[in-house]
This record gives C-alpha cells, structure tokens and sequence, in this order.
C-alpha cells in the first residue's frame, strides 16, 4: 500500500501547464528524489501534496484516502511535513520557539508533550547549543537546519524537503545529509527535490525526472542519471 499518491495531477497558471498528468506512489519509508531544470514544476508538485495549491485535475491520496480538498494545516497534521525553499522560520523568535510552534500548530501537541519533542529535535537536527537564539540571524546552515527542524517538528510520516542543500558548502552538505539518513532509517518517508545529486543519490533510492511539468523517467538513481534523455535535457550533455 502506498502512504501517498499522485494520480493524474495537473495544474496550469494561465495558459502555462506546469503540472501535466503527473501520477507516482511513495511506499511507506521510501525516500525518493525529484529532479529537473529550473522551471520544471518541483515545487508546484510539493505545493499541490501539501494543498498550498489544488491541481485542476487528478488527485492526491494518502493512506489511499482522497486529501485533494483537504487544507494544508489538515494534511499536516495526517502527517505531511515540508521544508520551503527558501527558509520560513519566523525570525523573531528562537530556535525552540519555532519548534514549538510548530509542534503545538501542525503536529497538535499540547501540554509537556510539545517541549519533550521538540528538545528531541533540537538534539537530532545540531541546534541544542543555539535554541535561545533568534532565528533571524542564523546563518544559511542553521537555518536550513532550523528549517528540517521546523518539519519534523510537525511529527510527518512524509516529509518533503525542497532544495534543503543548495547554496551549503560540501562539508555543510555532508553534514546535513547525516541528519536526513537518520530521519529516513526511523521510517519516514521523503520526497527531496534537489539541484546538488550528490548529495540526493546518497540518500534516496529513486528518482523521479521532471521536464515541462511531465515525467519524463522513473528509476533507480543509476537508470535515471545514465538515461540520455536525462542528461540532455537535464545536465545539458549532447545524447
Ligand atoms: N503561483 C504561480 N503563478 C504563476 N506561475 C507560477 C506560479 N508558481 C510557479 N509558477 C511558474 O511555474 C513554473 C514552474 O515553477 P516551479 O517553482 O514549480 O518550478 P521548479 O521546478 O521548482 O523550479 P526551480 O528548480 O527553479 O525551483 C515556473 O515557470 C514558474 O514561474
């Protein structure tokens, strides 16, 4: 049984389709990577499994139960987390304040429950020693970090990581990506869009590749990075 599906998603803005048909399954603990040029529709494909957007056709399923109509702030709490782009903590407070926030918002803990997860979470993602900081001045990092943290705070069975690596030195990335291998080896989930593949495909064990909104291949991260296709359209290499 799959956690989450896609199936026949699409969405247009304006006359640009930028969603076309797109259907895939996650299984349960899965981690999967999506990949594509800069406009291929990654984030509008987070934004439609997180109901920040609605496709105009097709549906979104999890536990096999249709959330298509479902509000973001109902499918975070059935347990969709995601981390943004660009990070989206709320700066003037601290480190644990946002964790806080977002376990007693999206992941409904209430009572000593909230602060026990989230002093857990401060512990897995590096951030104990900056919890009193406010996090508007962290830098890329630890707010990349706090952004993960953020997520995970929510409690998801899924998590959906948007470009969490990009813009981090290599010695940040291999730090970052640890943290990810243990969130994934305590059976959640992920879909990571991501630009630095070394850094997907040391994690992941699919890929997905975008290209117009489509998927264009399916595989294992080998298939998918020797596939001609792919690297033409995706790496700019001559088939
Ligand atoms: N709310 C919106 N209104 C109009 N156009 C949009 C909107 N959101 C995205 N687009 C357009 O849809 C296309 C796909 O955007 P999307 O952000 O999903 O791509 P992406 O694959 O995540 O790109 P990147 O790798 O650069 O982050 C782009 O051409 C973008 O300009």
């Amino acid at each position: 049984m799959a956690i989450l599906s896609l199936q026949g998603a699409s969405k247009s803005f304006g006359a640009l389709k930028v969603t076309d048909d797109v259907s895939f399954d996650l299984a349960p603990g899965e981690a999967l990577g999506i990949i594509g040029p800069n406009g291929a529709g990654k984030s509008t494909l987070f934004n439609l499994i997180t109901g920040n957007l609605r496709p105009d056709a097709g549906r979104v399923m999890l536990d096999e139960r249709d959330i298509t109509a479902e509000t973001p702030m109902q499918r975070c709490a059935s347990g969709i987390g995601r981390s943004f782009q660009i990070p989206q903590p709320f700066d003037h407070l601290t480190v644990y304040e946002n964790l806080l926030v977002a376990a007693r918002f999206g992941g409904g803990l209430s009572g000593a429950a909230a602060p026990a997860v989230c002093m857990d979470i401060l512990q897995r993602t590096g951030l104990s020693a900056l919890a009193d900081r406010k996090a508007g001045g962290l830098p890329l990092l630890n707010r990349k970090r706090l952004e993960l943290a953020r997520a995970l705070a929510t409690r998801p069975r899924v998590i959906l990581l948007d470009e969490i690596a990009g813009g981090l030195t290599d010695a940040e990335c291999v730090d970052l990506v640890a943290t990810i291998r243990a969130i994934h080896a305590e059976g959640t989930a992920i879909i990571w869009i991501e630009h630095v593949l070394h850094a997907l495909t040391s994690v992941v064990t699919r890929l997905i590749a975008l290209n117009f909104g489509r998927v264009l291949m399916s595989g294992t991260p080998e298939e998918v990075m020797a596939s001609p296709q792919v690297q033409e359209i995706y790496l700019g290499i001559e088939a």
